[in-house]
C-alpha cells in the first residue's frame, strides 16, 4: 500500500458554533468548499442521533455540492443507514456512539456487534459506499472487519493524542503495528481523532496510513489564523513526515 497520504477534514464542529445560536451561519458547507480549495482530500462530517452539529440538511447539501469526496460518519442504527443509502456517500465510516458522550470516547466493538454489522455492511457496499469502521488499533477488530468485507478501518487515536508526548510510544507503536496488520489483510489504514499540529506527526508517518480525518482543532486553530492557512499548515506538516 503506498500513495499520497489524504487529509480529511472534518466541518462539525462550524456545525457547532452555528447551532449554538441557531443561526444559519457558520455554514458548515462553506467551510467544506473552502477547506476543499485549500487542499482537503475529503470531507467528513458526522451526523450524530442528537444532531447536535451536523443535521441532515447539511449532509444533502453537502452530497450536493462537494466536488471532493464525501465521508460520512454515523452510529450503526437503521435510521442512519437508510440516510446512507439514500446519499450513496463516497465512504461511510461507522462509528459508536452515546447519547452522553461529549465526543467519541472509543473505538467500534466490530467483534462483538458482527451479527448487528455485517447486513449494514453488506448493504452499504452494494449501493457504492467505501464502508469503514473506526476501531480501536486491536487485533481482534481488524480480524472482524476482515471477515466482514470491510475495505477500510480508521484507527481512533484519541488515547494517542491524550497522552503526554514523553508516554505515547506504547500507543504509537500499537497504532503502527495495527496499521501494518490491516495492511497486509488487504485492509486499508486510516487514522483520526484528537490530532492537532503538535501530535500529527508520528501518526503521518505511518507508512500504511492512507487518510488522516482532523477535525476540532482544525476548525478551532481557525478561529485564530483562518481555515485555508491551518488546513494548508496540517497538510505540509502531513507532506514532511512521509
Ligand atoms: C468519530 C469521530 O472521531 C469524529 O466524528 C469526531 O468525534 C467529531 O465528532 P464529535 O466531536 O461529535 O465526537
Ligand atoms: N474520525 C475522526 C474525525 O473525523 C475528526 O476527529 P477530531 O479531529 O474532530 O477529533
Amino acid at each position: 500500500m503506498n500513495g499520497k497520504l489524504r487529509l480529511g477534514v472534518n466541518i462539525d464542529h462550524v456545525a457547532t458554533v452555528r447551532n449554538a445560536r441557531g443561526s444559519g451561519y457558520p455554514d458548515p458547507v462553506r467551510a467544506a468548499l473552502l477547506a476543499a480549495e485549500a487542499g482537503a482530500d475529503g470531507i467528513t462530517a458526522h451526523l450524530r442521533e442528537d444532531r447536535r452539529h451536523i443535521t441532515d440538511d447539511d449532509i444533502a447539501r453537502l452530497s450536493a455540492e462537494l466536488t471532493v469526496p464525501l465521508n460520512l460518519e454515523m452510529a450503526a442504527t437503521g435510521e442512519m443507514l437508510a440516510i446512507a443509502l439514500r446519499h450513496r456517500p463516497h465512504a461511510v465510516c461507522i462509528v459508536p456512539e452515546k447519547r452522553e458522550e461529549r465526543t467519541t470516547e472509543g473505538g467500534l466493538d466490530v467483534a462483538g456487534h458482527f451479527d448487528h454489522l455485517a447486513p449494514m455492511v453488506a448493504r452499504l457496499r452494494e449501493n457504492g459506499s467505501r464502508v469503514s469502521l473506526f476501531i480501536e488499533p486491536d487485533a481482534r477488530q481488524i480480524d472482524a472487519a476482515l471477515r466482514l468485507g470491510a475495505p477500510v478501518v480508521e484507527f481512533h487515536t484519541g488515547r494517542y493524542c491524550e497522552l503526554a508526548e514523553t508516554d505515547r510510544a506504547a500507543e504509537l507503536r500499537r497504532i503502527a503495528d495495527a496499521a501494518a496488520l490491516a495492511a497486509k489483510a488487504g485492509i486499508e489504514p486510516h487514522a483520526g481523532h484528537g490530532l492537532t499540529f503538535d501530535n500529527v506527526i508520528p501518526i503521518a508517518a505511518i507508512p500504511q496510513v492512507m487518510e488522516l480525518n482532523i477535525g476540532h482543532f482544525l476548525i478551532g486553530e481557525a478561529i485564530f489564523d483562518g481555515l485555508v492557512p491551518v488546513i494548508r499548515r496540517m497538510r505540509a506538516l502531513m507532506d514532511a513526515a512521509r
